[in-house]
């Protein structure tokens, strides 16, 4: 029956099909630590939806719809129950390879328009045996049967809710999965996206896809267009069948549907009172009586029906499979799971991430522009405070507060980075798209440029006026100390977004940063510091980045400075450096261990980041 109704699809099918079936699926949250604090959300629900098939998951809000289809698309494990592919238990990493989950959630990369995005997705989730012609050919079916053809150079930022909605979905229909689970896909679409959505969706199912997708309620006319009805009432399953047979189904327990009236709007109306009968007709789920005829209601409906949808404007064709043989499991289960090498994901993620940093003038313009403004104004404050022995603490002043300035701007700047992001990231990863490193390093590589550039332009306004040795070697080392600490700063900053909300990482930020500060020596010295606090000062990058500031500008043999005073008591830099406690501080040391606290913060980052990824926190 189901190879039948494919005789429909204009292009070729996909060559495996994938029917899932699960059975007595429960799933049980925890809301408090205490003995009985956990709720049921799925109650040994069974089922089954096949290649070829639209299935839609119905129910009221909150029944549990969306639970379900995380566990079927593996987005999150039940707490018992098996789920099955094709007759046997299903292996995880090989059906991720085959199956695209589309989350209720549509957020995408702002910055970037359809049409970008959609590029950007081919060349990562499309493997090289696709050409760029065919990758730029696939691109456009995207665009035109999603109906996004006005839009396609519009950014995300500026499109209206449904059209970013689109967007999301056709970003996982590029690489052509032969399974799809949509959670609510057409919330927010007036009723002719809808249809033209949905019918999209319907002949990518005849072309051999397994289809599955949520929906609070769907009118009359999507339901005409879908084979198989699954509805959830209070965590259990209340029918499972042909759209056709549920009145008769709801029939046979004295429930009667009026004439005219739509079966769904009637189930969903009454299922809350009926729960138990419901569930005790379907048994569960498990009762598969219903499904007999589903095609052929469907067909004979569908094509008596004028939809009004151009048939030439919904159309995706196959993509040719990658050269493997599909049969070989044990091979493909070992292979990446992802279409393209780490190092090209980098390239690809690299390339998106300046785009985006590019096009968004907060983090070029303002950020460059704020630092030359703030570099003006200190270097007019301090002016030549450099040059006379007289303003030797002034100067040192001058050299701390540079320090915090580019610590707490590189800092605030990557704090808000991950958090934005990792809803994004969150269903690109598990969709396939890259692995964590490749993202992680991207993300690096694209925000390293802009500090390097905001940095360099303070630290050069700033060196010249405030008066500091005009000799190259101080100069490169001076700057070379305030790059290496914006770097560890946006570390720790990325360190700090990677645990937290946007709101909690801006709540705990301070947090982060100040046992840093406090142990950087300007407040208390190393030697006056109570021995069991002593080794934070180790730890603390400010610490090292204020000894290689401290050393480039009054240490490596600075001879005597200009008094324009009576008395001058550092007028000898050796003097300063004393006082300081940074006589036997060696440049070379404080610069590596800058580094080793760079590199431990970044190894801790990328950690978390995978764990984040990995438990989708
Ligand atoms: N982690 C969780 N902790 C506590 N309750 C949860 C958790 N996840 C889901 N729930 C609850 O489980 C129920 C089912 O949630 P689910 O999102 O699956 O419903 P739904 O049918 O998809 O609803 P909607 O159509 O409104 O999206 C809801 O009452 C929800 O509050």
């Amino acid at each position: 029956m189901v190879t039948d109704s494919r005789s429909e699809s204009t292009s070729a099918s996909i060559t495996d099909d994938v029917n899932i079936a699960f059975e007595d699926i429960t799933y049980k949250v925890r809301h408090t630590l205490l003995p009985g604090g956990s709720k049921t959300i799925l109650n040994g629900v069974s089922g089954q939806f096949n290649a070829g098939e639209v299935s839609v998951i119905i129910g009221q809000s909150g029944a549990g719809k969306s639970s379900l289809l995380d566990i079927l698309a593996g987005y999150t494990s039940p707490t018992s129950g098996r789920i099955c592919v094709n007759g046997r238990l299903r292996n995880e990493k090989l059906f991720r390879r085959r199956s695209c989950y589309i989350l209720q959630d549509d957020r995408v990369q702002d910055m970037l328009t359809i049409e970008e995005s959609l590029k950007f997705a081919a060349e990562l989730k499309l493997g090289t045996h696709i050409s760029t012609q065919q990758k730029l050919q696939r691109v456009e079916q995207i665009i035109t049967s999603l109906g996004v053809s006005r839009a396609r150079d519009t950014r995300a930022i500026d499109l209206s809710g449904g059209q970013r909605k689109r967007l999301a979905i056709g970003l996982e229909l590029v690489n052509d999965p032969p399974v799809m689970f949509l959670d609510e896909p057409i919330s927010g679409l007036d009723i002719s996206i809808s249809k033209q959505l949905v019918y999209l969706l319907r002949r990518l199912a005849r072309q051999g896809r397994t289809v599955v997708i949520s929906m609070h309620q769907p009118s009359a006319t999507l339901l005409d267009m879908v084979d198989r009805l699954y509805a959830i009432v209070g965590g259990r399953c209340g029918y499972m069948g042909a759209v056709s047979l549920l009145v008769p189904f709801l029939k046979e327990i004295d429930l009667i549907c009026p004439a005219y009236h739509n079966p769904v709007d009637f189930f969903i109306e009454i299922c809350n009172d009926y729960e138990k009968d419901l569930e005790n007709h379907s048994k569960n789920g498990k009762d598969d009586q219903y499904i007999n005829n589903i095609f052929s209601e469907t067909e004979s409906k569908l094509l008596s029906i004028d939809f009004n949808i151009k048939e030439d404007d919904v159309c995706l064709t196959t993509l040719p499979p990658p050269k493997e043989d599909p049969t070989n499991k044990i091979l493909l289960a070992l292979k990446s799971t992802y279409p393209t090498t780490p190092l090209k994901q980098f390239a690809i993620l690299t390339r998106r991430a300046l785009l985006t940093v590019w096009r968004d003038p907060s983090f070029t313009v303002i950020n460059v522009g704020i630092h030359c403004a703030m570099a003006l104004f200190v270097g007019l404050l301090f002016f030549k405070v450099g040059e006379d022995a007289k303003y030797v603490r002034d100067n040192y002043n001058f050299l701390y507060f540079s320090l915090m300035f580019l610590m707490f701007t590189a800092f605030s700047g990557a704090t808000v980075r991950f958090p934005e992001q990792v809803p994004i990231i969150r269903r690109e990863h598990f969709n396939r798209w890259y692995n964590t490193g490749a993202y992680f390093a991207s993300t690096l590589a694209s925000i390293l440029p802009m500090q390097t550039i905001s940095t360099l332009s303070f630290c050069f306004i700033t060196y010249f006026l405030t008066g500091q040795p005009p000799e190259p070697f101080r100069i490169a080392t001076y700057s070379a100390t305030l790059l290496l600490v914006s770097y560890v700063a946006v570390c720790v900053g990325l360190l700090n977004g990677s645990l937290f909300t946007v709101k909690n990482a801006v709540v705990f930020g301070p947090f982060f940063i100040m046992p840093f500060t406090i142990f950087s020596g300007f407040f208390l010295r190393y030697s006056d510091a109570p021995s069991v606090f002593r080794w934070i000062f180790h730890i603390s990058f400010l610490k090292h980045g204020l000894v290689g500031l401290v050393i480039s500008v009054f240490g490596m043999n600075r001879p005597k400075l200009v008094c324009t005073d009576i008395y001058c008591h550092y007028a000898k830099p050796s003097q300063f450096l004393k006082d300081c406690d940074m006589l036997d501080e060696k440049f070379l040391v404080a610069m590596v261990s800058l580094a080793c606290i760079g590199g431990v913060v970044i190894t801790l980052t990328y950690v978390i980041l995978k764990i984040r990824l990995k438990l989708r926190w």
